[in-house]
């Protein structure tokens, strides 16, 4: 039996960091959505584990047992031989690696009938847990704390990353800042996309000026995205490189996908819908 599950991108639409731990792990309040682009995973039972890496964003993606996908499937006793087709770039703030583990830890669980996941499935990754969420959520902690939210209308959106890697422990690295105010304790009944909008509009990613910092062509990126005909808010996703536009409707997101894409067939760019 072939056992498919889709692996979202993570969005973060805010992100802000409150905090840091003594082990250096950063306190974050986040509002996360996922997108309805993603990678692959699918899984069959085998003599041993193995994996192959396919797909349109494979270059560079590991095939060996330090994929997260690997990790995520050797947490449990029945070998797999596993297929992960990447459509995410990687190191790229959108989870791509979270996203596989949980995906992986959900079709294992459809293959075996496990019902609880098994010991240090949330340890693969801080954003492992939001993304076995695969709704919207505020994620806070050290990404061990998620809550659903209700009431965030799906929003258009343009996701563009031009390329480059950007490590996350060096984005938090350079953070100077590690004591942010967090969103409100309760989070505003959103009237609409427009209405969202204009709050996620009112909010932060902390992390954009260290990422710009360590890549800066993040900011031609945020630059372009803010430029493209009917874009209300631009910003980065996690750590970055990765960043949003939000339209008020689809048709428009399409069309600015298409139009950024065409300005740089060297960035990958992809109209999404978030939720
Ligand atoms: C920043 C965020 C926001 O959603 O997303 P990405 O940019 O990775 O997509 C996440 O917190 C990342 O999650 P994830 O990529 O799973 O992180 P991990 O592999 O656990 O950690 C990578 C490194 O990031 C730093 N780290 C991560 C999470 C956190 N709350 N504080 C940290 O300081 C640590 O240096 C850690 O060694
Ligand atoms: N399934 C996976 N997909 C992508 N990268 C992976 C995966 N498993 C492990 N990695 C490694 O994790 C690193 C971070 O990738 P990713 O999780 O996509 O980034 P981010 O944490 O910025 O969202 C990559 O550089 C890659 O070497």
């Amino acid at each position: 039996m072939l056992t498919k599950v889709f692996a979202p991108a993570k969005v973060n639409l805010t992100l802000h960091v409150t905090g840091q731990r003594r082990d250096g792990y950063h306190l974050l309040d986040s509002l996360v959505a996922f997108a309805d682009v993603g990678d692959r995973v699918s899984l069959r039972a085998a003599d041993a584990l193995s994996l192959e890496v396919t797909g349109p964003m494979a270059a560079g993606v590991p095939a060996d047992e330090t994929n997260l996908v690997w990790r995520a499937a050797a947490l449990f006793d029945v070998p797999v031989a596993i297929t992960l087709s990447k459509h995410l770039p990687a190191a790229a703030g959108i989870g791509g690696g979270s996203s596989d583990a949980a995906a992986t830890l959900f079709a294992m669980a459809d293959l075996t009938g496990d019902k609880v996941l098994p010991e240090g499935a949330t340890d693969l990754g801080a954003d492992v847990r939001v993304c076995l969420m695969r709704q919207a959520a505020r994620m806070q902690g050290i990404g061990e704390q998620v809550a659903p939210i209700a009431g965030l209308p799906p929003l258009p959106a343009v996701l563009a990353n031009p390329g480059v890697d950007v490590p996350t422990p060096a984005v938090f690295k350079a953070l100077t800042d590690k004591s942010g105010k967090p969103m409100a304790r309760k989070l505003p009944k959103w009237p609409g996309v427009k209405g969202a909008i204009d709050w996620i509009a009112s909010q932060r990613n902390d992390l954009e000026p260290p990422a710009i910092a360590t890549a800066p062509v993040i900011s031609d990126v945020l630059a372009d995205l803010a430029a493209l005909p009917g874009a209300r808010l631009a910003r980065m996703s996690g750590s970055g490189a990765t960043c949003f536009a939000l339209f008020d409707t689809r048709d428009a997101a399409d069309a600015a996908a298409a139009r950024l894409a065409e300005a740089h067939p060297e960035w990958w760019v992809t109209p999404a819908t978030l939720t």
